[in-house]
């Protein structure tokens, strides 16, 4: 009988997951699955690994929250795998904390810890929390497992870590995290097994997607990302305004008379492409579109991803090797385009065929920087984490 282990990757647009078997080298995926939760028909539906559709239910009138989406997936799961032994749930939370630099077991405990992490990931941290408390309530044996996105950026130190305020405030914690780590991690290792040569140089990788920060990797570890205490910092992203002048955040509580809680909602929520554009937060639907302040955005979006690859490649002391990443990072070959034309200074060069085709590296010939399209793969990165948590504990199949 093999094992598996069940992955389930809250983001702040969609709620991936995936059964993975453990009895080989690398997990291998079994069924992967989205939880849509579009507001009139969110829905459940189950691929098997080439994508192909399986199982699809939709949420109905008694059906009131995602938890039963949840249970479905468990339900499916024991219908359709139910002789292999479920010995995990692997988990990803995007704040982590000071405390962590690896994975850990989702305790009582741990779960009130990073709950109260909640205000520095108002977006993520209780989606990412709510399934676990589901599984918990159905399968209260099954043994639960954080993979944290800030574990990867453990190591970062000042100066990248630090903010410019009084040292008290550091040592409450008030420091830069960064985050898209699980994600991070994967890409830096398939960009090690395709270019080897790469893996001790100076790397940026650019996690484009609804969230979107940029990593600095030297010897493949990150010594510098765009996100910081928040996932709210950096670039320009789907609903979220990135690097803003703290001002603008004190002149609109002291002048307009926001409250905390509207700042909040306003520069998660309603910023980003969507704020910029009036449109959209998807770029699909502003590339698509003929109206000048979708370019705008589009515009806005390109030009602040290149200021801070820049401001990366100054903390590596130069830029061999720039890598795309994410939902729009791997899919669209004009914003990767636009970038790189940005960055032309840096010696990049983007092929226009290669990059049409997105398949590994897109660079051409006469470029100064080796550029690479690698798609991202959150929940086998959770999934390998789980495997050596599980590997440690022994053997046991509690
Ligand atoms: N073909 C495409 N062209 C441009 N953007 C795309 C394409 N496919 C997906 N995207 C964009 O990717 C973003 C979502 O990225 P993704 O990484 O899947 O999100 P999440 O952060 O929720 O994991 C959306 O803005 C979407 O428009
Ligand atoms: C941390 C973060 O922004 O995640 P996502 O891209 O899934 O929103
Ligand atoms: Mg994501």
């Amino acid at each position: 009988m093999s094992d598996t282990v069940l992955v389930l990757n809250s983001g702040s647009s969609s709620i991936k997951f995936g059964l993975f078997e453990l009895s080989g080298r690398d997990p291998v995926l079994l069924c992967k699955g989205l939880l849509d939760e579009h507001e009139t028909t969110p829905r459940l539906i189950v691929k098997n690994p080439a994508g192909e559709d399986l199982f699809e239910k939709q949420r109905t009138g008694s059906d009131t929250d995602s938890d039963h989406l949840f249970a479905y997936v468990l339900a499916f799961i024991e219908e359709h795998f139910g002789e292999r032994h479920l010995r995990a749930a692997g988990h990803r939370i995007v704040h982590g904390g000071p405390d962590y630099s690896g994975p850990a077991e989702l305790t009582e405990d741990v779960c009130a810890k990073l709950e109260a992490l909640t205000p520095l990931a108002p977006l993520h941290q209780p989606r990412c929390l709510a399934p676990v408390h589901t599984i918990r309530a159905i399968r209260p044996e099954l043994r639960q497992i954080a993979c944290f996105d800030t574990a990867f950026h453990h190591g970062l130190a000042p100066p990248a870590s630090r903010f410019a305020i009084p040292r008290r405030y550091e040592e409450r914690g008030l420091r830069r995290y960064g985050f898209h780590g699980l994600s991070f991690e994967y890409v830096a290792g398939r960009l090690a097994e395709i270019a080897p040569e790469l893996a001790a140089g100076r790397t940026i990788i650019a996690h484009l997607g609804n969230g979107a920060s940029l990593c600095a990797l030297s010897n493949s570890r990150s010594v510098d990302t765009t996100m910081g205490f928040t996932p709210l910092d950096g670039l320009v992203m789907g609903t979220r305004c990135g690097t803003i002048d703290p001002g603008v955040l004190l002149y609109l509580q002291q002048h307009e008379k926001m409250s905390a809680e509207a700042v909040q909602h306003l520069l998660y929520r309603e910023c980003g492409l969507l704020g910029v554009s009036g449109l959209s937060a998807d770029m699909r639907t502003l590339l698509a579109s003929g109206e000048a302040a979708a370019r705008e955005a589009i515009d806005l979006f390109t030009f602040r991803a290149a200021q801070d690859v820049a401001m990366m490649a100054t903390t590596l002391q130069g830029i061999d090797c720039l890598v795309f990443t994410g939902g729009i990072g791997e899919h669209s070959k004009e914003i990767r385009s636009e970038i790189g034309e940005r960055l032309a200074w840096l010696g990049v060069r983007i092929d226009a065929a290669a990059n049409d085709a997105a398949h590994d590296r897109i660079n051409g010939r006469d470029s100064a920087v080796d550029v690479f399209v690698i798609a991202t793969d959150e929940e086998l990165m959770i999934a390998r984490h789980c495997a050596a948590v599980l590997q440690a504990m022994g053997g046991s199949s509690d």
